[in-house]
């Protein structure tokens, strides 16, 4: 049974806390396992304390030792995505407030869901090979046996031993490199982070990495980086500067950056997110956006963090306001509110792919028994931004309730929060307006399955152009197509192209007619931008346009982060004619994709997924 507090992890932090993990790694490409030791600095909270637990997943444990003397442990029965429970039986007893160093030997699996080993054939380079980690939600378990639970906090070390050809990154600080003195093949990287933090934060890369450009921003030097930072649509030292102006504003708003280094680590095209916002190292696919969301993360998500995955949405509702309000800091008002409003239109999608009255359209879902990986969608991010800002709104604007987010960050700074002390933060901190916060309809926006209560009125400045253009196509009948031009293009940015694409794709499929009428005129097979590319192939293969079906299913194979990859899956698997072949192209490609990636998409696509339960 999952333990009281946490429903995704088995471990029994009721009884102990995990203080500092120390970590000895020796990467081996050949056989894709990890072999390792870890040993976790334990404080016991009760009397009498004879055992613990620990989240593993798919480990092969060889010995465990408690301060050096021989511990006995078994391994419980393997539960679908929670893992392995690890019971381990002290040689000793304990009292409240003494600690415990328990070490850890063991070999990943090849198969471990956190990582992904790529051939030297799936770098840009073609010659190495390439490790990334993602433990976000429940994946460190199976790269550490820990207790995996956002509700507590450790600091780590790290040891890792790698062909000496390559580098290997953490996210923690760099502590230095040598040779490894078991082996003159291999190279030993250190680090170090001083921060507690909770396990989903652990990353490692392991690749030919090549830190090219460094700026020193006061304390946080940036390295944006490595084999994939090619990719960047923007010229680098563009990207760099809007970077350290995204860490300056939003240390304006939220306080000092406590995570000593800020780099940015662009991943392969197999990642399976846009970002992932790893402690002095974020992993970031090259688009500013994505940037200033994973900035954010290093107050609300990391410095305070959701205390179960039942309450992402403090993470993500709280990451996402930041975000805006540092766009409306470098860009404008206006700016803040167009975002808003697609963010509301992503909400919708969501809401409508899960069903209204799905319990996962909940701000705050019930997790039990329920996959992290299968609850995540856009409903964290977008409903609790949502309510933040109603909160806004009704507490007096931007400027008052930022201070109630910076305060609230000072308030819980290095640990986890539950909604219930977030509301009650609210209300003590809103102490004068307490009767209009009592007018909230706390349980609809908490509880409650669908879209919020209230619809916030957002300004529609930037975004009316696009509402514009997307009604012209919807209304406009097959003969008169050819009142459409390029110079309808001409005055719209990236942004609202994006948000046209949007629109359109709200509304019924467009006559095959008329998506063909778009391409000749406004040529978006041509456009590269992946935000572009993803919702034109989307909205062609909806009117059934076959030509796009090849484009779609390349796009959701070259790349791999699943908000594009999904849908364009799904996609092509609901135009009858073509669902034998969306499975076909995703079975003939899944040995070759991110494993949570593979496992969301089979199920999307009604295959086996290949796992026991
Ligand atoms: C209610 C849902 C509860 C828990 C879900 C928590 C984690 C789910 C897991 O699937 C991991 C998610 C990791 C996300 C990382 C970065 C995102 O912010 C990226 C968002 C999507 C994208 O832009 O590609
Ligand atoms: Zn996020």
């Amino acid at each position: 049974m999952a333990s009281a507090t946490d429903p995704c992890s088995f471990s029994s932090f009721s009884k102990c806390v995990t203080k500092h993990l120390n970590l000895t790694y020796h990467v081996d490409f050949d056989s894709h396992v990890i072999k390792a030791k870890v040993a976790l600095t334990v404080e016991v909270l009760v009397d009498n304390f004879t055992s613990l637990t620990l989240d593993t997943k798919d480990l092969k444990v060889s010995k465990v030792t408690a301060n050096g003397q021989a511990a006995k442990f078994t391994l419980g029965p393997k539960h679908s995505f929670m893992g392995t429970p690890l019971e381990i039986t002290l040689p000793f007893d304990l009292s409240r407030g003494q600690h415990v160093i328990v070490e850890v030997t063991y070999e990943t699996a090849p198969s471990a869901s956190a990582l992904q080993w790529l051939t030297p054939e799936q770098t840009a380079g073609k010659k190495h090979p390439y490790l990334f980690s993602q433990c976000q939600a429940t994946h460190c378990r199976s790269m550490v046996p820990c207790q995996d639970t956002p509700a507590m906090k450790h600091t780590y070390y790290a040891q890792v031993s790698v062909p000496k050809e390559l580098v290997a990154v953490m996210s923690a600080v760099r502590d230095g490199q040598e040779p490894d003195p078991q082996d003159s093949s291999r190279a030993i990287y250190r680090f170090r982070q001083p921060v507690p933090m909770p396990s989903y934060l652990i990353a490692i890369v392991v690749g030919a990495l090549e830190s090219r450009y460094t700026h020193t921003h006061t304390h946080t030097p940036i390295h944006a980086a490595f084999e994939y930072v090619g990719d960047l649509s923007m010229s680098h030292s563009f990207y760099i500067s809007r970077t350290e102006t995204m860490l300056k504003t939003a240390e304006d708003l939220a306080g000092p950056y406590v995570w000593g280094q800020y780099d940015i680590l662009v991943l392969p095209p197999s990642f399976p997110y846009g970002g992932m916002e790893n402690p002095c190292l974020t992993f970031a696919t090259p688009t500013l956006l994505v940037i200033a969301h994973e900035i954010s993360h290093s107050w609300t998500g990391n410095l305070v963090t959701n205390k179960t995955w039942e309450h992402f949405w403090l993470n993500e509702g709280h990451t996402v306001y930041l975000e805006r309000m540092i766009g409306r800091s470098m860009e404008s008002e206006q700016f803040r509110q167009f975002k808003a409003m697609g963010g509301w239109k992503d909400l919708q999608e969501s809401v409508n792919t899960f069903g209204a009255n799905n319990p996962l359209t909940n701000l705050v879902p019930n997790m039990n028994e329920v996959d992290p990986d299968d609850a995540f969608s856009s409903v964290p991010y977008e409903k609790g931004f949502a309510l933040l800002y109603h909160l806004e709104e009704l507490m007096g604007g931007p400027e008052v309730f930022m201070g109630f987010v910076k305060s609230y960050i000072q308030m819980f700074a290095y640990s986890s929060v539950t909604t219930e002390e977030w509301k009650k933060y609210l209300f003590t901190y809103f102490k004068n307006k307490v009767d209009i916060l009592n007018k909230v309809d706390w349980n609809a926006w908490m509880h409650t399955p669908g879209m919020p209560p209230v619809k916030p009125q957002y300004d529609t400045t930037m975004a009316d152009a696009c509402i514009a253009l997307c009604k012209r196509w919807v209304k406009t009948k097959e003969g008169d197509l050819g009142n459409f031009s390029e110079v309808d293009m001409k005055t719209l940015s990236t942004h609202q192209l994006i948000e046209f694409l949007s629109l359109l794709l709200q509304e019924d499929p467009l006559p095959l007619s008329h998506v063909k009428r778009m391409q000749e005129v406004y040529r978006l097979n041509a456009l590269n931008n992946a935000e572009i590319r993803f919702r034109w192939l989307r909205l062609c293969v909806k009117s059934k346009w076959e030509d796009a079906v090849p484009m779609a299913l390349k796009m959701a194979t070259e790349q791999g982060r699943m908000k594009f990859t999904r849908p364009l899956f799904k996609e092509v698997y609901n135009f009858d004619k073509y669902r034998e072949e969306a499975v076909r192209v995703f079975i003939a490609h899944r040995a070759a994709m991110h494993p949570v990636t593979s496992n969301l998409v089979a199920k999307d696509l009604k295959v086996d997924t290949g796992k026991s339960t």
